[in-house]
């Protein structure tokens, strides 16, 4: 290990909070660190995620991760694509943040509360989907650029409401603008939301011992097993898929306490016309299989059709339809 381990990550505001904690987290083990700015192909394009390609945010870090020119990159768990690659171990997961969507709306409104046309921001083919099946009749209008950009939007009044994920604004201090964190029931968070991947060389023994200090066991597996329907679904980021898994403490009929992971997934037509939804329960040490034999019940029930579309959301269209679950 070099003297100051260099921690890579994107230069957004939330990116340097995110790895700071990390860097900050580190050196109460011992081990100092600084941060290293990487550019990513996520940063340098305002165009939707789905048309500039899985990885926009993470391959130029991991790039800089395989090279040398850092010795960590921290990344937003759920921007990671789900294929492994060898190079690199996720040797910590730490501790996630609450993984639910937040509303930030207008005059303290909550989802329900928003009229019929009301004009909601968000590009995630997995909140337009969702939002539509509401059947509530919102006019989802394109949004990216960085969590400061997006609630602007609101502010200036040039939408009635945006949706982003919760962890981002508690991350950067913000949850102040938060009107409604949205109940999973109508909003299913996308895989591994709210929580980091800190990764770092295969072989890199000494520093991966170091950093799995920071590692949560609960949220590693209920990461796995989101993350394991993705990959089942042979879904990306950017599909209209949402999952939610939870590690809770149960009891036997002895007496005995143990944890029990639960799940809980969705697809959904990006036209809001069906929402597809099922949950598994079982061990957390199956995590990755829980995930994976939920996805295989999703697709019997249909799911196949759904995944592969991924249509961004045109300004002013407004296809709505009930939800058949
Ligand atoms: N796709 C962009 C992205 N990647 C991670 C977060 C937020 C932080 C997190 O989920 O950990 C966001 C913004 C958003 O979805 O609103």
């Amino acid at each position: 290990m070099s003297d100051i381990v260099k921690i890579g990550t994107r230069g957004s505001l939330l990116a340097t909070t995110q790895a700071d904690t990390v860097r900050v987290a580190l050196a109460a083990a011992g081990v100092e660190a600084e941060l290293v700015i990487v550019k990513t192909a996520g940063d340098l394009s305002a165009a939707p995620v789905q048309t500039i390609g899985v990885g926009v945010f993470t391959a130029a870090l991991r790039e800089a991760l395989a090279d040398g020119t850092v010795d960590i990159a921290v990344h937003s768990y759920k921007d990671l694509p789900t294929a492994a690659d060898d190079r690199f171990v996720i040797a910590a997961i730490p501790a996630r943040e609450d993984p639910r969507d937040a509303l930030v709306a207008r005059d303290g409104l909550v989802l329900g509360e928003l009229p019929a046309d009301a004009k909601v921001g968000t590009s995630a083919p997995r909140r337009i989907a969702q939002l539509r099946a509401l059947g509530q009749g919102l006019d989802v209008r394109p949004l990216r650029g960085n969590l400061d950009t997006r609630i602007g939007k609101v502010a200036s009044g040039e939408l009635d409401a945006v949706i982003v994920a919760r962890a981002g604004l508690s991350r950067i201090g913000r949850l102040d603008v938060v009107t409604e964190a949205l109940d999973p029931v109508q909003l299913l968070p996308a895989p591994a939301q709210g929580a980091l991947a800190v990764e770092c060389r295969t072989g890199d023994t000494d520093l991966a011992a170091a950093i799995a200090t920071l590692d949560d066991a609960h949220s590693r597996a209920a990461v796995a097993a989101e993350r394991g329907l993705l990959a089942e679904l042979e879904a990306g980021c950017t599909a209209p898929v949402g999952a939610i898994a939870e590690v809770v403490e149960s009891i036997d009929e002895d007496g005995r306490i143990f944890d029990e992971l639960s799940l809980r997934g969705c697809v959904a037509a990006i036209d809001g016309s069906d929402t597809i939804r099922a949950s598994i329960v079982g061990s957390p040490d199956r995590a990755e299989e829980l995930g994976r034999e939920l996805a295989r019940e999703l697709l019997d029930l249909g799911a196949r059709e759904l995944v592969s579309v991924t249509e961004p959301a045109q300004a002013g269209s407004h296809v709505q339809g009930g939800s058949h679950v």
